[in-house]
């Protein structure tokens, strides 16, 4: 029997305006266990097809699949399927840390055992245990987006969305991430992760999708994508170089 992706993309189009699509006919998948990297120079349409994934914009054009299911016919089975990770932190001003926690594990119906090893595991992975009690507005930067993937993590869904999560993140911080990241992968979860970062990407993501200009101009793995160019044994970051350099 065909597994079922965890993500289907068939031709999104899609934008801000019906005159003026941002994306054009967008069409790939997201396997369970694998992460996939999105890429694109600013503005080539990684948060907005991140926007339609999540069900915040309609498509214009094409279909949208989280583990086979629509959002339009199975609006629960589809939202409760995913955990988002913004590039910006967006935390409740008058909550702490430990609450952003259970907030989530409720919102997800995590059972009281795993909200408990969870939040146990991730305070200590990414040092927050000293400030699980804090407001979120006592916190800086770096640990507001700590918070942010936090409750990403404590919520387990089948498939993870991280727009661009390295920055603010401490070298410690970066490290404790791309490790569990790994440890979600082996467990059965899939990512669709953005970042501009792809020295860091190149070595932890099971395939690439480079976007420019809302079109997918080259997908697959590293290997495949240096076949497919003809620049065997070139780093990520040249090749994506060579890919934008001079094209509109
Ligand atoms: N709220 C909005 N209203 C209208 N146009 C928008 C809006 N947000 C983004 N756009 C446009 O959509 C296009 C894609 O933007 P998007 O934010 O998806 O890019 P991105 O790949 O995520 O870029 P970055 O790397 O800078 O985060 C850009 O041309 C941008 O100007």
């Amino acid at each position: 029997m065909e597994q079922t992706s965890v993500l289907q993309i068939d031709g999104l189009s899609g934008g801000y305006s019906a005159k003026k699509p941002v994306l054009h006919n967008i069409t790939f998948d997201v396997q369970p266990g694998e992460m996939l990297g999105l890429i694109g120079l600013n503005g080539a349409g990684k948060s907005t097809t991140m926007k339609h994934i999540l069900g915040l914009m309609n498509p214009q054009q094409g279909q949208i699949r989280v583990l086979g299911n629509k959002r339009e016919e199975n609006t629960e089975a589809y939202q409760s399927s995913i955990a988002f990770v913004p590039e910006s932190p967006e935390l409740y001003d008058e909550m702490t840390v430990m609450e952003h926690l259970e907030f989530t594990a409720r919102a997800y119906s995590v059972k009281e055992q795993d909200f408990r090893e969870r939040a146990d595991k991730l305070l200590d992975l990414f040092r927050m245990r000293e400030k699980s009690s804090s407001l979120s507005t006592h916190l800086s930067k770096g640990m507001r987006q700590k918070v942010m993937i936090m409750c990403a993590f404590m919520a387990g869904p089948p498939l993870y969305i991280i727009d661009e999560p390295f920055l603010g993140l401490d070298p410690l911080g970066i490290r404790s991430l791309l490790d569990f990241m790994m440890e979600i992968k082996t467990s059965g979860s899939s990512i669709l992760l953005s970042s501009h970062i792809l020295s860091t990407i190149e070595n932890y993501c099971d395939r690439f999708i480079v976007l420019h200009r809302g079109e997918v101009i080259v997908q697959g793995s590293l290997e495949q994508i240096r076949a497919q160019t003809g620049q065997q044994g070139v780093p990520l970051e040249q090749i994506f170089y060579n890919l934008v350099q001079g094209r509109d």
